[in-house]
């Protein structure tokens, strides 16, 4: 299995999981390692301190904010459809919520982008600049001449910028330490292990954590609500028997809880099958054999040679999946129809797996199926505008999907 082999940790010759290229996992410059480019050993130090934040008792205890926001958030597309004939731009506010969730998570502060319909503009300077990476670590491919001769023509004023960006992270992460609150952010788990007997994360570190989870975790779970109602759109009776399931299993609003939609095996299926048509990380995340010769589905692949699996492509293949580009939630189901028993489920890991896979999974599980069932449950869902046509087909990639609009016509639930 390519990502068994690629990711996870090699137990069979005792090597470990193999390391990550630092060609693809550039550090902004001027700031310590996160735990995403950091090296196996500050990794697993980093790793076990990180981890409390997204324990399941935390996900428990953080249920109230994605509660409050969700709220929050069905009200604003209330308000904008009876003010735009019903038609909004889904992508945009899907943003805001994951991002005020993030936010007030990482910084206890939202971003307030369901309160003043705006990205905060730290918000956009982030993606752009994760949007520049994609290009420097293509340059960090070439010879050092070439290297050096390219970034130094990266203008001051951007640099200066980007700079700018880190401290304003900085200083927002500074701000929540500085408040003395045990409320079950990510902050407080972080800072109440740090001081556990063993080696713990600088002040500099649990900034950067902080940014890193915004970075991680508003974007991905933006792109996947989204993404699903579009496939959902495009398929209507699945749309359809989604709504109905969710409605009559959960005859009221307080009914849709963490615990009730972890169960929900309609919901579950609908969702994975949004994660394989539409992966939220579908960039090529590289590994490095260094000096290792290294077997990867059963072909020997030498040292010095960097290697990754294409989850976007392993889902579409149809050497992976019946039926690969059809939206059919069915195929995850227990009782799946025969036609689809030879799908290799096993290649589907939208959250990577082995010792660096997605630290942030059970959250981001926990909002997606709230938010998916928040708005099959409180509005009918009638269209796609003609301009959002093709909503996938027309984006590009960099490291993350470049998200367009996705105007769609939408009406308030009447029983
Ligand atoms: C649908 C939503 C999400 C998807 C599909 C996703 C996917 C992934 C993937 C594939 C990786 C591995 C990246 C690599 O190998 O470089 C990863 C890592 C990571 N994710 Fe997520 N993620 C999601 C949501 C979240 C959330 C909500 C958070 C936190 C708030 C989060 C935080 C992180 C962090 C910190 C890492 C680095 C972990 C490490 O290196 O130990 N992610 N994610």
């Amino acid at each position: 299995m390519i990502a068994l082999d690629v990711y996870a940790l090699k137990q069979s010759n005792q090597n470990g999981n193999l390391p990550k290229d630092p060609k693809f996992y550039v550090r902004a410059p001027g700031s310590p390692d996160t735990i995403s480019s950091a090296n196996d050993a500050d990794h697993r130090r980093l790793r076990r301190l990180q981890a409390h934040a997204f324990s399941e008792k935390a996900i428990m205890l953080q249920e109230k904010y994605l509660r409050y926001y969700t709220d929050k958030f069905v009200g604003r597309l209330r308000d904008e459809a009876l003010h735009h004939n019903g038609v909004v731009d889904l992508a945009k506010w899907v943003n805001f919520l994951t991002t005020d969730v993030i936010g007030d998570l990482s910084f206890g502060e939202s971003f307030g982008g369901l309160a003043t319909g705006k990205l905060h503009p730290w918000l956009d300077t982030l993606f752009t600049t994760l949007k520049t990476f994609t290009f420097i670590r293509e340059i960090l491919r070439l010879p050092l001449p070439i290297i050096n001769a390219a970034l130094a023509c990266i203008p001051r004023a951007m640099k200066d910028h980007q700079k700018g960006a880190v401290a304003f992270g900085a200083e927002s992460a500074r701000r929540r330490i500085a408040r003395k609150t045990d409320r079950p952010d990510f902050m407080s788990y972080m800072m109440k292990h740090n001081d556990d007997g063993k080696k713990g994360m600088s002040q500099a570190e649990l900034e950067m954590a902080a940014i890193t989870f915004i970075v991680a975790g508003s974007e991905t779970t933006a792109t996947m609500i989204s993404g699903t109602m579009y496939l959902l759109l495009r398929n209507p009776t699945v749309l359809s028997q989604l709504t109905q399931k969710i409605r009559s299993d959960f005859p009221t609003r307080s009914d849709l809880t963490g615990v009730n939609l972890q169960q929900h095996k309609y919901l579950n299926s609908v969702l994975k099958e949004g994660l394989r048509l539409y992966p939220p990380a579908p960039d090529t995340l590289f590994r490095t054999t260094n000096e290792r010769n290294v077997m990867v589905a059963g072909k020997l692949v030498p040292p010095q040679t960097s290697i990754t699996m294409n989850l976007w492509a392993a889902g579409q293949d149809p050497i992976n999946f019946h039926r690969p580009l059809e939206f059919v939630p069915e195929r995850w189901m227990e009782d799946a129809p025969s036609e689809f028993q030879n799908d290799d489920k096993a290649v589907f890991r939208p959250f990577s797996v082995g010792p660096r896979d997605c630290i942030g999974k059970n959250l981001a599980w926990a909002e997606m199926r709230l938010i998916l069932a928040q708005l099959v449950w409180n509005f009918d869902f009638l269209g796609i505008e003609h301009d959002s046509r093709l909503w996938i087909e027309r984006q590009k990639i960099f490291s993350l999907w470049e998200k367009i609009p996705l105007n769609v016509c939408i009406a308030p639930r009447r029983d």
